[in-house]
């Protein structure tokens, strides 16, 4: 089954696309459906509808590969156009790049965990271009393959711009959507981190990395696009918050650019499929896998202590 990877990834760019497209007409259409999961962890319409198209899509093609999606619900029926079965002629082009180990990968080592809407809390308050789209694709229980839809990117350039972009990468064959290469900001120690999900560790985590500037912004989608473009050095989030669903594409997409995305004591996030769905023992990325030694050497062990894996 060579080339099963390449295959799925091609067709969740289209997916992605496709269900950041009914993210902006139920915005537009003031549908909130807002649903209280837990403390301060909100579910929208625009949640729930993306994920029953990502859902959809994927399964009418590949219906032996498990998928697992943040939003607990059915995606078995939903409206015929929401379902997306073309293939992204971009990813297909890389086909003859796939490293060895992801040839001949069959369904049944192949799970895909879906972020229908990564930035939920950001979005209902109106900072749209926090929002992302996460399709990540693990093998054997790894991250190799990843899709960030930013459904809103180019919000505030006016009303002609072209909405959206996407950012796509497989691990050995590279990163794609971005203008160039990653390299880190040239100076300084800038750091990004949750906007709306801190804590006592949050910060003790962040301020022993000696950072000259903190950006406090929503989703793992976003911040790991602040470090692929160039804009931030580390990911530092130290709590239990985050998920599978959270990390597995900008792992994939992050590694694919050269960059490094553990948990925060250095440790690789598992992805098989009985694994505990909280990323319990934190998120620490960088820009260059070359610095990540850096920023685990300065996390407090107390912290990395109190963050112990489930
Ligand atoms: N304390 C917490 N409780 C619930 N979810 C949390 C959380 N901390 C982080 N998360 C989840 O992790 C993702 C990134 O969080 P943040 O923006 O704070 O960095 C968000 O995903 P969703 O928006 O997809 O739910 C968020 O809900
Ligand atoms: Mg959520
Ligand atoms: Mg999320
Ligand atoms: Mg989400």
């Amino acid at each position: 089954m060579s080339g099963r990877i390449v295959s799925i990834m091609s067709q969740a760019v289209q997916a992605a696309k496709k269900s950041g497209s009914i993210i902006r007409n139920l915005f537009q259409e003031g549908k909130w459906g807002i649903v209280n999961k837990g403390k301060n962890d909100l579910q929208t319409e625009a949640d729930r509808s993306a994920q029953r198209c990502i859902m959809a899509s994927l399964k009418k093609r590949y219906p032996k590969v498990t998928m697992i999606g943040e939003e607990e619900l059915d995606s078995s029926q939903v409206p015929e156009d929401w379902i997306e079965l073309s293939q992204s002629e971009e990813v297909l082009s890389t086909a003859d790049r796939l490293p060895d180990k992801l040839k001949n990968v069959t369904d049944d080592q192949i799970i895909i965990w879906i972020d229908p809407l990564d930035g939920t809390a950001e979005y209902t308050q109106g900072l749209l271009d926090h929002v992302t789209v996460l399709i990540g694709v693990t093998v054997n229980g790894e991250a190799v393959g990843g899709v960030i839809y930013q459904p809103y990117f180019n919000y505030k350039a006016g009303p002609d711009a072209e909405l959206g972009r996407t950012i796509w990468g497989i691990v050995g064959v590279g990163a794609y959507g971005i203008p160039q290469p990653t390299v880190p900001p040239s100076t300084g120690r800038i750091i990004t981190t949750t906007r709306s999900h801190s804590s006592g560790s949050v910060k003790a985590a962040v301020d022993s990395c000696e950072p000259t500037e903190v950006i406090k912004v929503g989703g793992a989608g976003h911040k790991v696009l602040l470090l692929i473009e160039g804009k931030a050095h580390a990911y530092v989030f130290a709590s239990p918050g985050c998920k599978k669903w959270d990390t597995a594409a900008p792992e994939a997409v992050l590694k694919a650019a050269g960059g490094k995305l553990t948990d925060i004591r250095g440790v690789n996030i598992p992805y098989e499929v009985n694994v505990p769905r909280r990323n319990s023992s934190g998120v620490l990325a960088t820009c260059l896998e070359s610095e990540h030694t850096w920023y685990l050497n300065k996390i407090p062990d107390e912290v990395k202590n109190d963050l112990k894996a489930d």
